[in-house]
Protein backbone atom coordinates (compact mmCIF):
# COMPACT_ATOMS: atom_id res chain seq x y z
CA UNK A 1 0.00 0.00 0.00
CA UNK A 2 1.67 3.08 -0.72
CA UNK A 3 -0.48 5.53 1.30
CA UNK A 4 1.44 8.59 2.44
CA UNK A 5 0.87 10.85 5.10
CA UNK A 6 -0.32 13.45 2.80
CA UNK A 7 -2.80 11.84 0.86
CA UNK A 8 -4.42 11.78 3.92
CA UNK A 9 -4.29 15.28 4.61
CA UNK A 10 -8.51 16.53 4.53
CA UNK A 11 -9.18 20.20 2.49
CA UNK A 12 -10.08 23.17 4.92
CA UNK A 13 -11.80 26.49 3.69
CA UNK A 14 -9.72 28.71 5.78
CA UNK A 15 -8.57 29.41 8.84
CA UNK A 16 -10.75 29.23 12.12
CA UNK A 17 -11.77 32.89 13.25
CA UNK A 18 -14.88 32.02 15.08
CA UNK A 19 -15.25 31.48 18.63
CA UNK A 20 -16.94 27.96 19.33
CA UNK A 21 -19.19 26.90 21.80
CA UNK A 22 -17.26 24.19 22.65
CA UNK A 23 -14.40 26.27 23.92
CA UNK A 24 -14.48 26.05 26.98
CA UNK A 25 -15.05 22.29 27.78
CA UNK A 26 -12.21 22.18 25.44
CA UNK A 27 -9.71 23.94 27.23
CA UNK A 28 -8.67 21.82 30.44
CA UNK A 29 -8.50 18.37 28.08
CA UNK A 30 -5.72 16.61 27.43
CA UNK A 31 -4.70 14.17 25.24
CA UNK A 32 -5.44 10.40 26.45
CA UNK A 33 -6.60 7.15 25.33
CA UNK A 34 -10.12 8.31 25.35
CA UNK A 35 -9.47 11.98 24.06
CA UNK A 36 -7.43 12.97 20.66
CA UNK A 37 -6.34 16.83 20.71
CA UNK A 38 -7.29 18.40 17.93
CA UNK A 39 -3.77 18.74 16.57
CA UNK A 40 -2.74 15.22 17.08
CA UNK A 41 -3.23 11.97 14.92
CA UNK A 42 -4.37 8.57 14.84
CA UNK A 43 -2.50 6.00 13.11
CA UNK A 44 -3.64 4.40 10.04
CA UNK A 45 -1.74 1.11 10.85
CA UNK A 46 -2.02 -1.08 13.71
CA UNK A 47 0.58 -3.26 13.78
CA UNK A 48 4.07 -3.11 14.26
CA UNK A 49 5.20 -4.89 11.52
CA UNK A 50 3.37 -2.28 8.63
CA UNK A 51 4.75 0.75 11.01
CA UNK A 52 8.06 -0.72 10.78
CA UNK A 53 7.42 -1.72 6.76
CA UNK A 54 6.85 2.51 6.08
CA UNK A 55 10.36 3.37 6.83
CA UNK A 56 9.82 6.90 7.79
CA UNK A 57 10.43 9.37 11.30
CA UNK A 58 7.44 8.71 13.61
CA UNK A 59 5.36 11.98 12.12
CA UNK A 60 5.50 10.79 8.88
CA UNK A 61 3.71 8.02 9.40
CA UNK A 62 0.06 7.76 7.42
CA UNK A 63 -2.54 9.12 10.17
CA UNK A 64 -5.90 11.00 10.47
CA UNK A 65 -7.06 14.06 11.39
CA UNK A 66 -9.27 13.67 14.88
CA UNK A 67 -12.67 14.46 14.37
CA UNK A 68 -14.35 16.79 17.24
CA UNK A 69 -15.55 20.03 18.24
CA UNK A 70 -12.31 22.84 18.33
CA UNK A 71 -11.94 25.89 19.71
CA UNK A 72 -12.57 28.23 16.64
CA UNK A 73 -14.25 27.41 13.92
CA UNK A 74 -14.83 28.66 10.66
CA UNK A 75 -18.46 29.30 9.83
CA UNK A 76 -20.73 32.09 12.11
CA UNK A 77 -22.73 29.82 13.77
CA UNK A 78 -25.43 31.90 13.76
CA UNK A 79 -25.42 32.90 10.56
CA UNK A 80 -24.67 29.27 9.18
CA UNK A 81 -27.43 27.74 7.10
CA UNK A 82 -26.99 23.88 6.65
CA UNK A 83 -28.31 21.35 4.32
CA UNK A 84 -28.80 17.41 4.79
CA UNK A 85 -29.43 14.85 1.96
CA UNK A 86 -30.01 10.75 2.63
CA UNK A 87 -29.05 9.01 -0.88
CA UNK A 88 -28.88 5.63 -1.94
CA UNK A 89 -30.31 2.57 -0.47
CA UNK A 90 -31.71 2.42 3.00
CA UNK A 91 -29.55 1.68 6.12
CA UNK A 92 -30.95 1.35 9.67
CA UNK A 93 -29.31 4.49 11.14
CA UNK A 94 -30.09 7.20 8.76
CA UNK A 95 -32.55 8.68 11.26
CA UNK A 96 -30.77 8.69 13.96
CA UNK A 97 -27.77 10.22 11.93
CA UNK A 98 -30.35 13.31 10.66
CA UNK A 99 -31.86 13.74 14.19
CA UNK A 100 -27.96 13.93 15.65
CA UNK A 101 -27.44 16.54 13.35
CA UNK A 102 -30.26 17.96 13.99
CA UNK A 103 -29.92 18.26 17.61
CA UNK A 104 -26.15 19.18 17.56
CA UNK A 105 -26.36 22.10 14.72
CA UNK A 106 -29.49 23.43 16.76
CA UNK A 107 -28.20 22.80 20.84
CA UNK A 108 -25.02 23.91 20.55
CA UNK A 109 -24.16 25.64 17.20
CA UNK A 110 -27.45 27.62 17.56
CA UNK A 111 -27.41 27.62 13.56
CA UNK A 112 -29.65 30.41 11.09
CA UNK A 113 -31.11 27.44 9.19
CA UNK A 114 -31.35 23.77 8.74
CA UNK A 115 -32.65 22.59 5.33
CA UNK A 116 -33.68 18.54 4.90
CA UNK A 117 -33.75 17.41 1.02
CA UNK A 118 -36.47 15.52 -0.15
CA UNK A 119 -35.33 12.37 -1.90
CA UNK A 120 -31.64 12.07 -2.26
CA UNK A 121 -30.07 13.99 -4.34
CA UNK A 122 -32.78 14.71 -6.91
CA UNK A 123 -34.59 17.23 -4.15
CA UNK A 124 -31.70 19.22 -5.00
CA UNK A 125 -32.81 19.47 -8.63
CA UNK A 126 -34.48 22.51 -10.07
CA UNK A 127 -37.84 20.31 -10.36
CA UNK A 128 -38.10 19.50 -6.88
CA UNK A 129 -36.25 22.44 -4.74
CA UNK A 130 -39.53 23.57 -3.26
CA UNK A 131 -39.79 20.31 -1.93
CA UNK A 132 -37.47 21.13 0.93
CA UNK A 133 -38.25 21.11 4.39
CA UNK A 134 -37.20 23.00 7.38
CA UNK A 135 -35.47 20.86 10.27
CA UNK A 136 -35.69 21.74 13.62
CA UNK A 137 -35.75 19.92 16.94
CA UNK A 138 -39.44 18.96 17.07
CA UNK A 139 -39.03 17.74 13.28
CA UNK A 140 -36.80 15.41 14.32
CA UNK A 141 -37.77 14.39 17.61
CA UNK A 142 -38.41 10.56 17.75
CA UNK A 143 -37.63 9.88 14.18
CA UNK A 144 -34.63 7.60 15.51
CA UNK A 145 -37.69 4.95 16.48
CA UNK A 146 -38.42 4.65 12.99
CA UNK A 147 -36.42 2.97 9.84
CA UNK A 148 -35.76 4.35 6.59
CA UNK A 149 -35.41 8.07 6.23
CA UNK A 150 -37.39 10.83 7.05
CA UNK A 151 -36.20 13.05 3.95
CA UNK A 152 -36.44 9.54 1.50
CA UNK A 153 -33.74 8.66 -0.35
CA UNK A 154 -33.76 8.08 -4.68
CA UNK A 155 -30.84 6.26 -6.93
CA UNK A 156 -30.31 8.16 -10.46
CA UNK A 157 -28.12 11.33 -11.85
CA UNK A 158 -28.48 14.38 -11.30
CA UNK A 159 -26.77 17.49 -12.48
CA UNK A 160 -24.17 19.36 -10.23
CA UNK A 161 -24.53 22.48 -11.77
CA UNK A 162 -28.45 22.55 -10.93
CA UNK A 163 -27.95 21.02 -7.25
CA UNK A 164 -25.30 23.74 -6.62
CA UNK A 165 -27.90 26.53 -7.45
CA UNK A 166 -29.81 25.08 -5.13
CA UNK A 167 -27.35 25.46 -2.38
CA UNK A 168 -26.40 29.09 -3.59
CA UNK A 169 -30.41 29.73 -3.92
CA UNK A 170 -30.75 28.95 -0.33
CA UNK A 171 -27.43 30.21 1.32
CA UNK A 172 -26.46 27.48 2.19
CA UNK A 173 -22.67 27.04 4.08
CA UNK A 174 -22.68 23.36 5.32
CA UNK A 175 -24.22 20.58 3.05
CA UNK A 176 -24.14 16.87 4.93
CA UNK A 177 -24.12 13.97 2.71
CA UNK A 178 -25.36 10.98 4.44
CA UNK A 179 -24.99 8.11 1.78
CA UNK A 180 -22.94 5.26 -0.05
CA UNK A 181 -20.09 5.21 -2.60
CA UNK A 182 -22.24 6.42 -5.12
CA UNK A 183 -22.98 9.32 -3.18
CA UNK A 184 -19.88 10.67 -2.04
CA UNK A 185 -18.80 10.52 -6.03
CA UNK A 186 -21.59 12.62 -6.54
CA UNK A 187 -20.66 14.82 -3.36
CA UNK A 188 -17.18 15.31 -4.99
CA UNK A 189 -18.65 16.66 -8.24
CA UNK A 190 -20.76 19.01 -5.88
CA UNK A 191 -17.36 20.26 -4.37
CA UNK A 192 -16.11 20.38 -8.00
CA UNK A 193 -18.63 22.58 -8.95
CA UNK A 194 -18.63 24.40 -6.04
CA UNK A 195 -14.77 25.63 -6.28
CA UNK A 196 -15.38 26.32 -9.69
CA UNK A 197 -17.15 29.40 -8.76
CA UNK A 198 -15.21 29.90 -5.86
CA UNK A 199 -17.93 29.17 -3.71
CA UNK A 200 -17.49 29.39 0.81
CA UNK A 201 -19.57 25.81 1.32
CA UNK A 202 -18.41 23.13 2.99
CA UNK A 203 -19.40 19.06 1.64
CA UNK A 204 -19.42 16.60 4.70
CA UNK A 205 -20.23 13.12 3.95
CA UNK A 206 -21.17 10.76 6.14
CA UNK A 207 -20.22 7.18 4.91
CA UNK A 208 -23.57 4.84 4.64
CA UNK A 209 -23.74 0.95 3.80
CA UNK A 210 -25.44 -1.93 4.72
CA UNK A 211 -22.82 -4.09 3.18
CA UNK A 212 -19.99 -2.76 5.00
CA UNK A 213 -18.09 -1.75 1.87
CA UNK A 214 -16.44 1.07 2.34
CA UNK A 215 -12.82 1.75 3.52
CA UNK A 216 -11.07 3.06 6.07
CA UNK A 217 -13.88 2.54 8.39
CA UNK A 218 -14.22 0.34 11.20
CA UNK A 219 -17.84 -0.52 10.34
CA UNK A 220 -20.39 0.99 8.67
CA UNK A 221 -23.48 2.20 10.92
CA UNK A 222 -26.67 0.18 10.29
CA UNK A 223 -23.84 -2.80 9.20
CA UNK A 224 -24.69 -4.56 13.10
CA UNK A 225 -28.56 -4.02 12.82
CA UNK A 226 -28.51 -5.54 9.51
CA UNK A 227 -26.27 -8.61 10.38
CA UNK A 228 -28.61 -9.04 13.51
CA UNK A 229 -31.94 -8.91 11.41
CA UNK A 230 -30.50 -11.59 9.25
CA UNK A 231 -29.48 -14.11 12.17
CA UNK A 232 -33.42 -14.26 12.49
CA UNK A 233 -33.94 -15.45 8.76
CA UNK A 234 -31.05 -18.10 9.21
CA UNK A 235 -32.55 -19.49 12.61
CA UNK A 236 -36.04 -19.83 10.86
CA UNK A 237 -34.49 -22.29 8.11
CA UNK A 238 -32.22 -24.00 10.60
CA UNK A 239 -35.24 -25.03 12.34
CA UNK A 240 -37.36 -25.84 9.45
CA UNK A 241 -34.48 -27.95 7.78
CA UNK A 242 -34.20 -29.82 11.09
CA UNK A 243 -37.86 -30.77 11.06
CA UNK A 244 -37.70 -31.74 7.34
CA UNK A 245 -36.59 -35.37 6.04
CA UNK A 246 -33.20 -33.94 3.70
CA UNK A 247 -33.97 -30.41 4.84
CA UNK A 248 -32.53 -27.65 3.29
CA UNK A 249 -32.44 -24.13 4.10
CA UNK A 250 -31.14 -21.64 1.77
CA UNK A 251 -31.37 -17.46 2.81
CA UNK A 252 -29.78 -15.03 0.70
CA UNK A 253 -28.55 -12.12 2.08
CA UNK A 254 -27.61 -8.49 0.99
CA UNK A 255 -24.05 -7.59 -0.15
CA UNK A 256 -23.61 -6.73 -4.14
CA UNK A 257 -19.65 -7.10 -3.14
CA UNK A 258 -18.67 -7.67 -0.23
CA UNK A 259 -19.99 -11.12 1.84
CA UNK A 260 -19.55 -9.01 5.64
CA UNK A 261 -23.74 -9.57 6.05
CA UNK A 262 -23.26 -13.31 5.17
CA UNK A 263 -20.24 -13.68 7.53
CA UNK A 264 -21.34 -11.60 10.43
CA UNK A 265 -24.84 -13.57 10.40
CA UNK A 266 -23.36 -16.99 10.14
CA UNK A 267 -21.00 -16.36 12.78
CA UNK A 268 -23.66 -15.27 14.78
CA UNK A 269 -26.32 -17.92 15.35
CA UNK A 270 -23.39 -20.47 14.53
CA UNK A 271 -26.21 -22.39 12.44
CA UNK A 272 -24.68 -22.16 8.97
CA UNK A 273 -22.60 -25.00 7.24
CA UNK A 274 -22.16 -23.23 4.33
CA UNK A 275 -21.51 -19.70 3.57
CA UNK A 276 -20.87 -18.23 -0.23
CA UNK A 277 -19.46 -14.89 -0.47
CA UNK A 278 -18.56 -12.62 -3.67
CA UNK A 279 -14.95 -12.61 -2.50
CA UNK A 280 -14.35 -16.01 -2.64
CA UNK A 281 -15.10 -18.39 -5.74
CA UNK A 282 -16.57 -21.18 -5.93
CA UNK A 283 -17.77 -24.26 -8.06
CA UNK A 284 -20.85 -26.19 -8.10
CA UNK A 285 -19.95 -29.56 -9.75
CA UNK A 286 -17.17 -32.46 -9.06
CA UNK A 287 -16.01 -33.85 -6.28
CA UNK A 288 -14.83 -30.90 -4.76
CA UNK A 289 -17.90 -28.23 -5.91
CA UNK A 290 -20.52 -26.86 -3.98
CA UNK A 291 -23.37 -29.48 -4.72
CA UNK A 292 -21.27 -32.43 -3.66
CA UNK A 293 -20.26 -31.19 -0.48
CA UNK A 294 -23.98 -30.27 0.51
CA UNK A 295 -25.06 -33.64 -0.68
CA UNK A 296 -22.00 -35.17 2.01
CA UNK A 297 -23.89 -32.75 4.61
CA UNK A 298 -27.14 -34.20 4.32
CA UNK A 299 -26.12 -37.50 4.34
CA UNK A 300 -24.19 -37.16 7.52
CA UNK A 301 -26.77 -34.79 9.35
CA UNK A 302 -30.07 -35.71 7.48
CA UNK A 303 -30.06 -31.26 7.04
CA UNK A 304 -28.14 -28.36 5.61
CA UNK A 305 -28.10 -24.82 5.84
CA UNK A 306 -26.43 -22.61 3.25
CA UNK A 307 -26.10 -18.36 3.94
CA UNK A 308 -25.24 -17.11 0.50
CA UNK A 309 -24.58 -13.15 -0.31
CA UNK A 310 -26.25 -11.60 -2.83
CA UNK A 311 -23.48 -11.39 -4.99
CA UNK A 312 -21.35 -14.29 -4.54
CA UNK A 313 -20.65 -16.61 -7.67
CA UNK A 314 -22.13 -14.74 -10.28
CA UNK A 315 -19.75 -15.93 -12.78
CA UNK A 316 -21.92 -18.91 -12.21
CA UNK A 317 -25.03 -16.97 -13.55
CA UNK A 318 -26.00 -16.07 -17.64
CA UNK A 319 -26.55 -12.89 -17.30
CA UNK A 320 -28.64 -10.72 -18.53
CA UNK A 321 -26.62 -8.47 -20.87
CA UNK A 322 -24.57 -6.16 -18.38
CA UNK A 323 -27.81 -3.89 -16.93
CA UNK A 324 -27.66 -1.00 -14.77
CA UNK A 325 -30.06 0.63 -11.79
CA UNK A 326 -31.02 4.17 -12.34
CA UNK A 327 -27.08 4.60 -10.40
CA UNK A 328 -25.20 2.38 -12.96
CA UNK A 329 -25.18 0.02 -10.08
CA UNK A 330 -24.43 -3.67 -12.15
CA UNK A 331 -27.94 -5.53 -11.66
CA UNK A 332 -27.05 -8.85 -10.26
CA UNK A 333 -28.24 -12.04 -10.91
CA UNK A 334 -30.51 -14.12 -8.84
CA UNK A 335 -27.96 -16.58 -7.38
CA UNK A 336 -30.51 -17.71 -4.46
CA UNK A 337 -32.99 -18.90 -6.58
CA UNK A 338 -30.24 -20.23 -8.89
CA UNK A 339 -28.69 -22.55 -5.96
CA UNK A 340 -32.08 -23.48 -4.72
CA UNK A 341 -32.75 -25.12 -8.44
CA UNK A 342 -29.05 -26.29 -7.95
CA UNK A 343 -29.46 -27.94 -5.01
CA UNK A 344 -32.88 -29.33 -5.22
CA UNK A 345 -31.77 -31.38 -8.67
CA UNK A 346 -28.74 -32.32 -7.63
CA UNK A 347 -30.03 -34.21 -4.02
CA UNK A 348 -33.06 -35.47 -6.03
CA UNK A 349 -30.84 -36.91 -8.82
CA UNK A 350 -28.67 -38.79 -5.90
CA UNK A 351 -31.41 -40.40 -4.13
CA UNK A 352 -32.02 -37.34 -1.50
CA UNK A 353 -35.28 -35.83 -2.51
CA UNK A 354 -34.83 -32.52 -0.17
CA UNK A 355 -37.48 -30.10 1.57
CA UNK A 356 -35.56 -26.76 0.63
CA UNK A 357 -36.98 -23.64 2.81
CA UNK A 358 -35.28 -20.60 1.01
CA UNK A 359 -35.70 -17.52 2.69
CA UNK A 360 -34.57 -14.01 0.48
CA UNK A 361 -35.23 -11.05 3.52
CA UNK A 362 -33.63 -8.61 1.48
CA UNK A 363 -35.09 -5.26 2.43
CA UNK A 364 -36.21 -6.72 5.63
CA UNK A 365 -32.88 -6.45 6.58
CA UNK A 366 -32.45 -2.62 6.05
CA UNK A 367 -35.56 -1.16 6.36
CA UNK A 368 -35.80 -1.43 10.32
CA UNK A 369 -34.46 1.05 13.12
CA UNK A 370 -31.19 1.09 14.20
CA UNK A 371 -30.44 -1.07 17.06
CA UNK A 372 -29.18 0.52 20.46
CA UNK A 373 -25.36 0.12 19.32
CA UNK A 374 -25.94 1.29 15.97
CA UNK A 375 -27.79 4.05 17.44
CA UNK A 376 -25.17 5.54 19.40
CA UNK A 377 -22.82 4.95 16.57
CA UNK A 378 -24.66 7.35 14.23
CA UNK A 379 -25.18 10.22 16.89
CA UNK A 380 -21.45 10.06 17.67
CA UNK A 381 -20.92 10.03 13.56
CA UNK A 382 -23.30 13.15 13.66
CA UNK A 383 -21.66 14.98 16.43
CA UNK A 384 -18.27 14.53 14.52
CA UNK A 385 -20.03 15.16 11.39
CA UNK A 386 -21.41 18.93 12.36
CA UNK A 387 -17.96 20.06 14.39
CA UNK A 388 -16.15 19.15 10.84
CA UNK A 389 -18.44 21.14 8.78
CA UNK A 390 -18.52 23.73 11.34
CA UNK A 391 -14.58 24.20 11.14
CA UNK A 392 -15.06 24.59 7.66
CA UNK A 393 -13.75 21.00 6.30
CA UNK A 394 -14.74 20.32 3.17
CA UNK A 395 -14.70 17.15 0.63
CA UNK A 396 -14.46 15.48 3.94
CA UNK A 397 -15.63 12.10 5.57
CA UNK A 398 -16.30 11.79 9.19
CA UNK A 399 -15.32 7.88 9.79
CA UNK A 400 -14.37 5.79 12.89
CA UNK A 401 -11.11 3.91 12.70
CA UNK A 402 -9.62 1.98 14.94
CA UNK A 403 -12.41 3.46 17.79
CA UNK A 404 -11.58 7.14 17.13
CA UNK A 405 -13.93 9.15 15.07
CA UNK A 406 -11.47 11.16 12.19
CA UNK A 407 -11.72 12.70 9.07
CA UNK A 408 -10.47 11.35 5.60
CA UNK A 409 -10.59 12.96 2.56
CA UNK A 410 -13.95 12.00 0.45
CA UNK A 411 -11.66 10.56 -2.40
CA UNK A 412 -10.23 7.54 -0.03
CA UNK A 413 -13.42 5.99 0.75
CA UNK A 414 -14.17 5.83 -2.88
CA UNK A 415 -10.88 4.55 -3.83
CA UNK A 416 -11.62 0.95 -3.42
CA UNK A 417 -13.92 -1.07 -1.46
CA UNK A 418 -13.62 -2.75 1.79
CA UNK A 419 -14.03 -6.67 1.17
CA UNK A 420 -13.86 -9.93 3.13
CA UNK A 421 -10.05 -10.69 3.02
CA UNK A 422 -10.09 -14.99 1.74
CA UNK A 423 -6.70 -14.97 3.93
CA UNK A 424 -7.95 -12.87 6.71
CA UNK A 425 -8.99 -14.08 10.13
CA UNK A 426 -12.74 -13.08 9.54
CA UNK A 427 -13.02 -15.65 6.60
CA UNK A 428 -11.21 -17.91 9.03
CA UNK A 429 -13.67 -17.75 12.02
CA UNK A 430 -16.01 -18.73 8.95
CA UNK A 431 -14.32 -21.84 7.82
CA UNK A 432 -13.59 -22.73 11.55
CA UNK A 433 -17.44 -22.20 12.69
CA UNK A 434 -19.19 -23.91 9.76
CA UNK A 435 -16.48 -26.42 8.88
CA UNK A 436 -16.63 -25.61 5.20
CA UNK A 437 -13.79 -26.70 2.96
CA UNK A 438 -11.54 -23.63 2.55
CA UNK A 439 -11.52 -24.37 -1.48
CA UNK A 440 -14.26 -25.62 -3.67
CA UNK A 441 -11.77 -25.97 -5.86
CA UNK A 442 -10.02 -29.17 -7.33
N1 LIG B 1 -20.35 8.03 -10.44
C1 LIG B 1 -21.16 8.96 -9.93
N2 LIG B 1 -20.89 10.28 -10.14
C2 LIG B 1 -21.68 11.24 -9.60
N3 LIG B 1 -22.76 10.99 -8.84
C3 LIG B 1 -23.07 9.71 -8.60
C4 LIG B 1 -22.29 8.62 -9.12
N4 LIG B 1 -22.84 7.47 -8.71
C5 LIG B 1 -23.92 7.82 -7.97
N5 LIG B 1 -24.05 9.15 -7.89
C6 LIG B 1 -25.09 9.89 -7.16
O1 LIG B 1 -25.28 9.33 -5.87
C7 LIG B 1 -26.62 8.89 -5.67
C8 LIG B 1 -26.62 7.59 -4.90
O2 LIG B 1 -25.80 6.62 -5.58
P1 LIG B 1 -26.12 5.07 -5.53
O3 LIG B 1 -27.53 4.85 -5.94
O4 LIG B 1 -25.07 4.38 -6.27
O5 LIG B 1 -26.09 4.72 -3.99
P2 LIG B 1 -24.89 4.73 -2.96
O6 LIG B 1 -24.70 6.09 -2.43
O7 LIG B 1 -23.70 4.08 -3.57
O8 LIG B 1 -25.49 3.85 -1.79
P3 LIG B 1 -25.69 2.25 -1.76
O9 LIG B 1 -24.96 1.65 -2.88
O10 LIG B 1 -25.17 1.84 -0.43
O11 LIG B 1 -27.14 2.06 -1.83
C9 LIG B 1 -27.22 8.79 -7.06
O12 LIG B 1 -28.59 9.13 -7.04
C10 LIG B 1 -26.43 9.82 -7.87
O13 LIG B 1 -27.02 11.09 -7.77
O1 LIG C 1 -32.92 -2.61 -4.56
P1 LIG C 1 -32.12 -1.40 -4.25
O2 LIG C 1 -32.78 -0.41 -3.41
O3 LIG C 1 -31.55 -0.78 -5.47
O4 LIG C 1 -30.89 -1.84 -3.38
C1 LIG C 1 -30.24 -3.07 -3.41
C2 LIG C 1 -28.80 -2.92 -3.02
O5 LIG C 1 -28.59 -2.00 -2.00
C3 LIG C 1 -27.65 -2.49 -1.08
O6 LIG C 1 -28.34 -2.75 0.10
C4 LIG C 1 -26.61 -1.45 -0.81
O7 LIG C 1 -27.24 -0.32 -0.27
C5 LIG C 1 -27.08 -3.75 -1.68
O8 LIG C 1 -26.73 -4.72 -0.77
C6 LIG C 1 -28.20 -4.18 -2.58
O9 LIG C 1 -27.73 -4.89 -3.69
MG1 LIG D 1 -23.17 2.04 -3.83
Amino acid sequence: MTLELDDLRVRTLGECHHDSPFAEMLATKRTSPHYVHEDDRVLVDDTVSVLLSRGVPIDRLPSLEAAGPRRKVYFDPAATRVGIVTCGGLCPGLNDVIRGIVQELTEHYHVARIYGFRNGYAGLTRQHRERVVELDLHAVRDINNDGGTILGSSRGDQSPEEMVDTLVELGIHVLFVIGGDGSMRGAMKITQEIDSRGLDVAVIGIPKTIDNDLPYTDQSFGFQTAFAQSTEFIASVFVESQAAENGVGIVKLMGRHSGFIACYAALSNNDADFVLIPEVPFVLEGPHGVLRRIEDHVRRHGQVVIVVAEGAGQELLEQEGGTTDASGNTKLGDIGLFLKQKVTDHLTEVGLPPTVRYLDPSYAIRSVAANAYDSVYCVRLAHAAVHAGMAGRTETVVVRWRRRFVHIPMGLITSHRNQVDPDGDLWMSVLEATGQPASFEP
